[in-house]
């Protein structure tokens, strides 16, 4: 779907972007994560054909940003970290305004611009003027007109930014929707923890240079060395003398209310282990997997690449 080599943009000396290689298919949610001046901005410019790189190459469904940028201009959404909204527009005029620009005509275009409406949750605000919305409303309000010509890339720089708690829900919200319509989604962000619990691969970008590229499940895997399972059971004693019998269990904890058990390195599948106590006839009242801190994941993946966050 999006496919990057050697993606480099320089300004004067200044490498704005420096060797980027991204693959991305379809469905993926990449989370473009990177401090100010990354080169988020650039990289994402360049792949929606509005900038040249210095060298390298940017492909959108196999069509190249060289050869074929009116093709990518049809399938890509993009929405910039700021745009303006025309004054004495209202909010329906405004999506009609560029319904028309897309050749959405007729009736359709009253059908489609309502339909975006709903998308993002702007229904309320239909008949109010553009300048009046709050910043998560204009943000929704860019995403209903890039979302118009139902592009199957879109490319969103920054949607959270600026947004209070509330807003930031509904828009992470609003991506993981559209995240489920099969669409390639890059969208980028300076903070952290904002995006990679909704994004199924995320990229790591500081000054030009991306560190880290890969499935946030992958990642996880990496930083996660091995399992760790938080077991409730009725008699504590005799349960861990059972679990440390286990081959595939490394040591036995009390927990808060319950037993931490930490595996081997090599065990993935642990589906015995409940088997087990079942059949000793424990009473199991809690047993998952202990949850990572992804924030602290990631400051560990991220250490001693230059990147700061
Ligand atoms: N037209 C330009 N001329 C010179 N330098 C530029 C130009 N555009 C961008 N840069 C530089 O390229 C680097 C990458 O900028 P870019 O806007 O891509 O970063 P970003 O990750 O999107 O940052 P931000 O989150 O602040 O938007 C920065 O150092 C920036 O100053």
């Amino acid at each position: 779907m999006i496919k990057t080599e050697n993606l480099t943009k320089k300004y004067g000396e200044l490498y704005a972007i420096n060797g980027i290689e991204m693959n991305l298919e379809q469905g993926d949610l990449f989370g473009f994560i990177g401090p100010n001046g990354a080169g988020k901005t650039t990289t994402m410019r360049i792949i929606a054909t509005l900038l040249e790189p210095s060298w390298g190459e940017a492909y959108v469904c196999n069509h190249s940003i060289y050869n074929e940028p009116r093709e990518i201009r049809r399938l890509v959404g993009y929405m910039p970290d700021f745009f303006g909204v025309y004054d004495d527009m209202k909010v329906i005029e405004y999506l009609e305004f560029f319904a028309a620009a897309y050749r959405i005509k007729g009736p359709a275009r009253r059908k489609k611009c309502n339909e975006m409406l709903e998308i993002v949750d702007l229904d309320f605000k239909r008949d109010a003027f553009a300048n009046t919305l709050s910043r998560g409303q204009t943000q929704r309000l860019g995403l209903a007109r890039v979302l118009l010509h139902d592009p199957q890339v879109l490319l969103l720089d920054e949607p959270l930014s600026g947004l209070d708690p509330r807003a930031r829900i509904e828009m992470r919200n609003l991506l993981r929707r559209l995240g489920q319509t099969g669409k390639t989604i890059i969208v980028s962000s300076h903070i952290l923890p904002e995006l990679y619990d909704i994004c199924n691969k995320v990229g790591i970008i500081d000054r030009g240079v991306m560190s880290i590229s890969a499935e946030v499940s992958e990642l996880m895997k990496q930083v996660r060395d091995r399992i760790v399972l938080h077991v409730g059971v009725d008699d504590h004693e005799r349960a861990s003398k059972l679990l440390e019998g286990n081959a595939i269990v490394d040591s036995v904890r009390q927990g808060d209310g319950h037993l931490v058990v930490t595996l081997v390195e090599s065990a993935e599948d642990y589906s015995e282990i409940p088997t087990a106590l079942i059949g000793e006839g424990f009473k199991l009242n809690l047993f998952c997997e202990e949850d990572i801190d992804l924030e602290s994941a990631f400051m560990a993946l991220t250490k001693g690449t230059g990147a700061n966050f």
